[in-house]
């Protein structure tokens, strides 16, 4: 794999390179009218100075081994550093799929030994949502975040309630590969230094995500590593927006946006915590449609279909036989 080194504020970093073009993801004041304009019209922009998670600054491996408590907390493992996100409650309907990463519950300070050991054999990856499990330090840390900016932003761009902080511990070369997600993200990074590659909504045709019935429901089938543009041949027209997001950044990640996130290598585990907000309502239904409306559309019939047929090995021959050579 071809890799590139690129400079942000005099650090440098390798990166993978792949064949699509990038553009920058401005990085702006969070108080610059500029940036507020983008979260309303659900660009990316990441925000500097809002000291959104200022109060977990000082969050390394060993304050939250100190801090966390002895509750279990959820690890992903990996052979070959991608965690590709699977739902768990699609394996019924899915006998011959195989999770391409195992997870386990372990306490944060197991979870830490296992990092220092940096076995190579196996990527870890702790993803966890902040509980009631936590010690008290890191309660009064949560206590601490910027909530009177976050609520604002909510109220200001009418997002729903924020459903959950996903603590995100990663080895240095973890990565997420490409998908979407149906939630606002305001994504803060604490520590170490992450890669992300956007791909506007109306990139769907280029990505090709999994049926929706498939527990990589929102994942790209793409690999970005070794393209197989017989079966995705758009992906050649897919453009990217890239950012690397470091300590104190904020990265608004618009709903519906795809995203590939790499850990990078040289600067330490990374540790980020997500805020995720529920879409907010459609009011009123404004021709044009915009790209997310559409996908929402497509979701819910893929959804109508596969329930009408009740048999998802039916699903391909009957869109096929739905669209070809009349809407191709
Ligand atoms: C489980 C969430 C992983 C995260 C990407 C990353 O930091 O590796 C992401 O996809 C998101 O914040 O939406
Ligand atoms: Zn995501």
């Amino acid at each position: 794999m071809a890799t590139q080194s690129i400079k942000v504020d005099s650090k440098e970093f390798e990166v993978k390179q792949y064949d699509f073009p990038t553009q920058q993801i401005p990085r702006l004041n969070y108080q610059d009218p500029k940036a507020e304009k983008l979260i309303e019209n659900g660009q990316p922009v990441i925000l500097t100075g809002s000291d959104l998670v200022g109060s977990a600054y000082h969050w390394d491996l060993g304050y939250l081994c100190s801090n966390l408590g002895s509750g279990k907390y959820t690890v992903y493992s990996s052979p070959d550093g991608k965690f590709k996100y699977y739902d768990e409650k699609k394996l019924p309907q899915n006998k011959s799929f195989k999770p391409p990463t195992s997870n386990s519950e372990m306490s944060f300070q197991d979870f830490a030994s296992k990092l220092r050991k940096r076995d190579s054999k196996e990527f870890i990856y702790l993803q966890q949502s902040l509980n009631d499990t936590v010690g008290k330090r890191i309660v009064m840390d949560f206590t601490n975040f910027n909530w009177g900016w976050a609520n604002e932003t909510q109220k200001r761009n009418r997002w729903g309630p924020l459903t959950s902080n996903l603590l995100l511990v990663g080895m240095e070369g973890v990565i997420t590969p490409a998908h979407y997600d149906e939630q606002e993200n305001l994504f803060a990074q604490i520590q170490g230094y992450k890669r992300f590659l956007l791909f506007d909504p109306n990139q769907f045709d280029c990505l090709y995500p999994y049926p929706i019935y498939h527990p990589h429901d929102r994942q790209s089938q793409v690999d970005f590593d070794a393209p197989d543009l017989k079966r995705f041949p758009n992906f050649a027209n897919a453009k990217a927006h890239e950012a690397i997001v470091g300590p104190k950044d904020v990265l608004y990640l618009p709903m519906y946006w795809w995203h590939q996130v790499e850990s990078l290598h040289g600067h330490g585990e990374t540790i980020s915590i997500t805020f995720w907000y529920k879409a907010a309502p459609t009011v009123k239904v404004v021709y044009p449609l915009n790209d997310g409306q559409k996908i929402a559309i497509m979701r819910n019939i893929e959804k109508m279909i596969a329930e009408a047929l009740n048999d998802n090995d039916s699903m391909p021959q009957f869109m096929k036989t739905m669209v070809l050579g009349r809407y191709t």
